[in-house]
Order: C-alpha cells, then structure tokens, then sequence
C-alpha cells in the first residue's frame, strides 16, 4: 500500500470513529452513522481484498492469508449479523465490524512493513545450452519428485534449451514448477532463421524468458534497442521476463557498476509501462561471478540490489516493492542461506547448480525460515 492509500484508510477509519462519537453523544441520526461505517468497512475489505488478490496471484503463503483475512471475516461478520437486536443494538454491530475491519487493516500493515519477505521468492534455473532432452526431461521429473521438501512459498523455475522446452512442459504438467526459455526473438515472425518467437514459447506453455544476459549480451552482441523489442515481444504474448543486468570484471574494478547497472534498467526498464512492471522479475548477475566459482558476498549483493530497487522506486514508486530482484552468479546450496538472508535478494537466477536436481532445490531451502 502506497502512503496515499494510507491516508485514505486512516481518513476512513477517523471519520467512522468520529461518527460513532457524535453518534454515542446523538448528535447525528443512526442511518448517517451506519452509512459512514458501511464505507469505511466496505473500503477496508476492498483494499485488504486487492491485497489477498494480489498475493495469491503471486501464490505466496496461503495460509498466512487465512489466518489474516480470510478467518476474520468468516468469523466475525456471520457473528455480527447473527446478533440480534436485544443482545447487542444495531448501531453498535456496524461500531464493531468497522472496528474489526480498521484493526486488521492496521495489523496487516504492521506485518507489510515488517516482513521482508512478502515479495514472492523465486529459484530459477538457467540450464544454458547443457543437457540432451531426454536428459532434460529426467532432470524436471527429478525436481519435480522432490520438490515436496521445500516449502510452497518458494517458486521455481526452469528454464532448459528450446529443443527441450516441449518434453519440460510436459514433465511438469499439473505441478507448479513453472518453465521459461533463455531467450526469444525481437521480432513477432517471418524471415528469421534459427529464431525463436515469443508467441511459439508462449503457445508451448512457457511463462518466464530470461531477457539481457551476459552472455546474449556478450556473445551476440544483445543491445539495449534489441532487448527492447524483445520485452516488447514476451509481454505482447503474455510471457514475464527475467531481464538480467550486472557488470563484468573491468567494470567493478573500476567502481563503474552502479552506473553499469542503472544504464541497464533505465534503457530497458524505464520504457515498460507500469503494468508491464509490475509482470517483471530482474536479476543481477556479476559477469566475474558467473560459472567462476567466484560468488559476490551477501553484503555485494545486498548493496547492489537495494541500488537497483532504489532506482526502480524513483521510476515506479512503491511498486518497485515488489519486483522480485534475483541473484545470479554461482550460486549454491551452500551459499544461498547468506545470500537468501539479505533483504533485497528474493532469491537466485543459478546456473551450475541448476543442473542437478537436488542441489537445485537444496538452494530453495536457503530463504530465511518464518
Ligand atoms: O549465469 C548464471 C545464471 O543465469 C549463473 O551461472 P552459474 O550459477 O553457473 O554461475
């Protein structure tokens, strides 16, 4: 919630409080009373209910959302209505459930504002060009046979070579381990051998494409016009992008990765619109840590993700609140409870790792317990 959206709560609740004030003292009729707190309750619900909406759209932690919302409100409005007249009156019944409604809403901001960990945390897999399909296809079956043993709160994702992506699809099906591609094409279709479009993903069952890593970058000379085409691309078939930024070696040396990092987001991610946005995972991979062995410490990372969530915010206000921020570069079983622990990393984009299935989950059992 926006502090604009705040204020228009806290203005809700003042007025019904006030009514009930003038009420108590009967300065104002009942039906001014009871109008003024059917709004404030019927705002309160709205927005909490954006919220479950919201958060169950990312599927995070349905229990956690009916213990807060859904409970309350089976519990406390058939009591409510149930009461009769004698027991308690009527003005009094709209007093409470407007209560009921302000206090959750000021308890669900108390949670909002002290959990880190609301953003949706994510492990993506970038298997690169490694594995045969039937390999591959092995490999999802494996993740998804244990994927039990780690909690539902975390999202994984694979995203294999396109020759696999049909055989993935297929292994995964009816789980929720979602599949991505590496790539796609900057154009829509016609005369580009060996492309790949966003709508053929799309029509296979893919929901992720990793956009902008180094390597595309690096070796096929990816640029910020063409990686603009290709956002356009995915979000135009309904696919998210996993847009990757970092700095390579020479560039960190030279202190030069923030700027590396902000000429990134802001000649690619600026232009989204903030629906597209909101549909938008990034992930930042130093080139020195990747397939090195050589991984940022958490407090690099931690740095340079809340960078990047700072300059997200100056383009997208409070929305960059919930954009997942990835870490990628050797990432691992072993290293991923210290990265996972800081408060701007929502989780890994891994490569390496990602090709064993165990190791690939063990890495999602490295977010912070609750
Ligand atoms: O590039 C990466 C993921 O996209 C990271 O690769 P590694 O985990 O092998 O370093």
């Amino acid at each position: 919630m926006t502090s604009g959206r705040n204020i228009w709560l806290a203005g809700i609740c003042a007025a019904s409080v006030l009514a009930a004030g003038l009420r108590l003292g009967d300065i104002v009729p009942g039906w001014v009373f009871r109008t003024l707190c059917t709004l404030a309750l019927g705002t309160i619900w709205l927005r909490l209910g954006q919220q479950v909406w919201h958060r169950l759209r990312q599927r995070q932690r349905p229990w956690f959302l009916f213990w807060n919302y859904a409970l309350p409100v089976l519990v406390a409005i058939p009591t409510l209505a149930s009461l009769s007249d004698d027991v308690v009156p009527v003005d009094q019944r709209f007093l409470a459930a407007a209560a009921t409604g302000a206090v959750l809403a000021c308890i669900y901001r108390l949670i909002y504002l002290k959990n880190k960990n609301m953003r949706k945390k994510i492990v993506a897999g970038n298997w690169k060009m490694n594995t045969l399909p039937a390999e591959g296809v092995e490999l999802a079956e494996n993740i998804r046979a244990d994927r039990n043993q780690v909690c539902s709160c975390v999202n994984f994702i694979v995203c294999p070579p396109f020759t696999h992506l049909g055989g993935v699809i297929e292994a995964l099906r009816g789980s929720d381990i979602e599949v991505g591609a590496q790539n796609c094409a900057a154009e829509d279709k016609g005369a580009y051998t060996g492309e790949v479009s966003a709508a053929m993903l799309a029509a296979l069952g893919c929901r992720y494409v990793i956009l902008g890593h180094s390597e595309r970058r690096q070796y096929y000379g990816e640029t910020s016009a063409t990686l603009n085409k290709k956002m356009a691309q995915a979000f135009a078939n309904g696919l998210q992008p996993i847009y990757c930024v970092g700095e390579n070696l020479e560039e960190r040396e030279a202190d030069r990765h923030f700027d590396v990092v902000k000429t990134q987001i802001e000649e690619v991610i600026y232009n989204l619109t903030p629906a597209q946005f909101a549909r938008t995972v990034i992930a930042y991979e130093p080139v020195w840590a990747i397939g090195t062995g050589k991984t940022a410490t958490a407090e690099q990372a931690q740095e340079i993700h809340a960078y990047i969530r700072t300059i997200l915010r100056e383009k997208f206000g409070a929305a960059a609140d919930e954009t997942p921020i990835l870490y990628g570069g050797s990432c691992k079983p072993s290293n991923a409870p210290e990265l996972f622990a800081k408060e701007d990393v929502d989780g890994g984009l891994i490569g390496g790792a990602a090709l064993k299935a165990a190791d690939f989950l063990a890495i999602g059992k490295g977010f912070p317990q609750k």
